[in-house]
């Protein structure tokens, strides 16, 4: 049975968006363990746009389940994960300027720094997962390096409208998942899975662990709505 972690960053983003505290990323990990959740992720972006550092020390003492850190394969990334000591570190590429991540890494052309920030990881007893996309070679170099697990990047399955070219990609991540199974890498899967697409992957098997963020807040805002509105007219309106 597949696992869920879920990514509570956007979280950290509505907070951002006012600079104050609420709502807390902490506090919504807390819930989303209460719930099921088997793992929770955040990004630690180098701009710090949305998971603070604070964030990430508080998770850390708080979580009963595991911490996934997403982080870019930088030497200040690695010294906040060797002083943080995550369970689990995915290396993912980052670009400043992008709305969010917008592929998976290229391990072929990055394998030398990537090897520099595997090594460290592992010897302090942290998992190492590359965000790749649904490509054999990747894979391939990911076990190559040393590297734990993969984690395959479902954004372009995700985005695809088209039925042919979204099954297109679909077989593409079953293929990267039996590769991964195979190589004896630990096979996770996310990006843009919501609760309309995520059935079809889930339904490929040999799947380790779905991360899933933006669906699940979204779905939230929606779902809460109503609860917290009553609660702030039973404030305004006392007595009715
Ligand atoms: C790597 C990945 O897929 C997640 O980190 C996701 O990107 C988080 O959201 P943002 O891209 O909005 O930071
Ligand atoms: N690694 C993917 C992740 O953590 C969540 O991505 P998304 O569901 O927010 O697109």
């Amino acid at each position: 049975m597949a696992r869920l972690g879920v990514n509570v960053d956007h979280v950290a983003t509505v907070r951002q968006a006012r600079g104050t505290n609420e709502p807390d990323p902490v506090t919504a990990a807390a819930l989303a363990e209460l719930a099921g959740a088997d793992s929770i992720t955040v990004h630690l972006r180098e701009d710090r746009r949305h998971i603070q550092d604070r964030d990430l020390f508080l998770l850390r003492q708080t979580l009963k389940t595991r911490l996934n850190l997403e982080m870019a394969a930088t030497d200040e990334m690695l010294g906040i994960a060797l002083k943080v000591r995550p369970d689990c570190v995915t290396l993912v590429p980052e670009k400043r300027e992008e709305l969010t991540t917008e592929g998976g890494l290229d391990v072929l052309r990055h394998r030398q720094l990537l090897k520099k920030q595997i090594e460290p990881l592992r010897q302090e007893g942290i998992i190492v997962s590359l965000f790749v996309d649904p490509d054999l070679e990747q894979i391939k170099e990911a076990h190559r390096l040393g590297s734990d697990a993969v984690e395959i990047h479902t954004g372009a399955y995700c985005e695809t409208r088209r039925y042919d070219k979204r099954y297109a990609e679909l077989l593409k991540i079953q293929e990267a998942v039996r590769a991964g199974g195979k190589l004896g890498l630990g096979v996770n899967a996310g990006h843009g899975l919501n609760y309309q697409n995520v059935q079809d992957v889930v339904a490929l098997g040999g799947i380790d662990e779905f991360n899933i963020g933006h669906s699940i807040i979204s779905r939230a805002v929606l779902v809460g709505l109503e609860r917290a509105v009553r609660e702030m007219v039973a404030l305004v309106r006392p007595g009715e």
